[in-house]
């Protein structure tokens, strides 16, 4: 008798520890998705995605780091769940974080192809991640797998936008941002550095250039040969909307430029320049320039990984959400 309560509750114990741990683990890895969601309910799903990407950037090249951007602000609203492509007054695409953002028809044009062949199957969300990690393969970076199966959210408010961070923000106001969505130091410096490719527009930084802060004077962090070139690029009371490399000498490449950029106080947001400056960001900067030996990081490798998890943020799988029919309206 005592011996088979004693099996029975070993029994109990054993269950209870297998489900705490299968618990464990979907909340840890899966939310979900998985690499290959798509491969015999839409087999050309990614193929389709990778094409566009690829016909889209032949004719205009500024919708590769469109599309890498358009993702982090999705998943940083409301996770990735495709609530930045939803159009129409009072949506995220209307709030100011996101109002230059580009390559919508990419998206669009990718959902009808994928609609063609199997209808209500593939999110727009997903598209979206695919269509972030194609950007980085056609400006020359390594490519990754992508989990798949996420379902597109049916909420979209430009109230939510205050989640992004921006570009005057300290690391330490950026490290929290990011460590509220799960992502580390590492993984700040690394996302970051999608700034390898792309432009920013003069209004988020020629405040810099002249009277910073009130000095009378440029920002000290800038180097002094660049700041006359930036001056020339972005004129006191000049045009707002002028764009200008994030990575000087290699705005169309995914390297490791944008690290030496900083490095040489070439960074163009002050947000990209403090990384450099704060002690426990620049450690990751000097990593992916090989400047500390052993513990030397590769960018490309590391980017992968961490748009993985940038690219799990709060995403809605199973019966949740919807599948759009259309990426720019809910169902
Ligand atoms: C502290 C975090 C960040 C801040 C403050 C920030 C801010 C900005 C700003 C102000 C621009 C210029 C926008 C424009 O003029 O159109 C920009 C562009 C860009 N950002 Fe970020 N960003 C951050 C993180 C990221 C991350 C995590 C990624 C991607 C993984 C990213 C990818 C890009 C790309 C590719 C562009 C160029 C867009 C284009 O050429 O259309 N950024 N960012
Ligand atoms: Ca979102
Ligand atoms: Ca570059």
């Amino acid at each position: 008798m005592a011996y088979y309560y004693y099996n029975s509750i070993n029994k109990m114990v054993t269950i209870i520890i297998f489900l705490v741990l299968v618990i464990d683990v979907t909340m840890v890895f899966g939310q979900g998705t998985r690499v290959g969601f798509y491969s015999s309910t839409c087999p050309r799903a990614e193929s389709i995605v990778q094409s566009t990407v690829k016909s889209h950037f032949q004719s205009d090249p500024t919708v590769a780091p469109g599309l890498l951007r358009m993702h982090f602000h999705d998943c940083f609203v409301q996770g990735c769940d495709g609530s930045i492509l939803i159009s129409g007054a009072g949506t995220e695409r209307t709030a100011p974080p996101n109002t230059l953002l580009r390559g919508y028809e990419v998206i669009d044009d990718a959902k009808q192809q994928i609609e063609a062949v199997c209808p209500g199957v593939v999110s727009c969300a997903d598209i979206l991640a695919l269509a972030a990690r194609d950007s980085v393969l056609v400006t020359k970076g390594l490519t990754w797998s992508v989990p798949t199966g996420r379902r597109d959210g049916r909420v979209s408010r430009a109230s939510d936008a205050s989640n992004l961070p921006g570009f005057t923000e300290s690391v330490d106001a950026q490290k929290q941002k990011f460590a509220a969505k799960g992502l580390n130091t590492q993984d700040l410096v690394t996302l970051v550095g999608g700034h390898t490719i792309g432009t920013s527009a003069c209004q988020f930084f020629s405040y810099r250039l002249y009277n910073f802060n009130s000095t009378g004077g440029p920002d000290p962090s800038i180097d002094a040969t660049f700041l006359p070139q930036l001056q020339a690029l972005c004129p006191q009371n000049g045009d707002g909307s002028k764009r200008v490399a994030l990575d000087t000498g290699s705005v169309n490449n995914f390297d490791t430029s944008y690290f030496s950029n900083l490095r040489n106080g070439r960074g163009i947001l002050e947000s990209d320049q403090k990384l450099w400056t704060d002690a426990s960001t620049k450690v990751f900067v000097q990593r992916y320039l090989g400047l500390r030996g052993v513990l030397g990081l590769r960018f490309a490798v590391e980017f992968g990984r961490s748009m993985v998890k940038m690219s799990n943020i709060e995403v809605l799988t199973g019966t949740n959400g919807e599948i759009r029919k259309v990426c720019s309206a809910f169902n």
